[in-house]
């Protein structure tokens, strides 16, 4: 195994380098991540107050099989694990669900709905 240490306990400049470059990716990677979800959340608020304002139910099962399906086969053709693609979009779901159900309870208790 190569040492990424110089003698002296510092790292290498070389390695640090090469970190600083992936981290640098991995930064920008996370900043669109949390763009998109932004995005996604402001298009499922939208959802949220549609299915309150016409008595829909907060959750569809067979939407989210469909959802399921399609992102294991993109997850699948990216070389991503499908089992992860697909917690990960339960997980989002699940708090969606969450602010649906909200929506919904505001608009019962009278007034306007409001989000989250
Ligand atoms: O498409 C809907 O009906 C939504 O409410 C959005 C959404 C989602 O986040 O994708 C959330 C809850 C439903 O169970 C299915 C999908």
């Amino acid at each position: 195994m190569t040492t990424s240490t110089n003698g002296t306990g510092d790292v290498d400049p070389a390695v640090r380098e090469e970190l600083a470059r992936l981290r640098d990716s991995i930064d920008n990677i996370d900043a669109a991540v949390v763009h998109m979800l932004a995005e996604r959340f402001k298009a499922t608020q939208q959802v949220g107050f549609l299915k309150a304002t016409h008595r829909l139910p907060p959750a569809d099962p067979a939407r989210e099989a469909r959802q399921i399906e399609r992102l294991r086969a993109l997850a699948e053709s990216a070389k991503l694990d499908p089992a992860f693609a697909e917690k990960f979009l339960n997980f989002i779901i699940a708090e969606v669900i969450r602010h649906h159900e909200r929506i919904a309870e505001d608009a019962v208790n009278g007034g306007s709905p409001t989000a989250n």
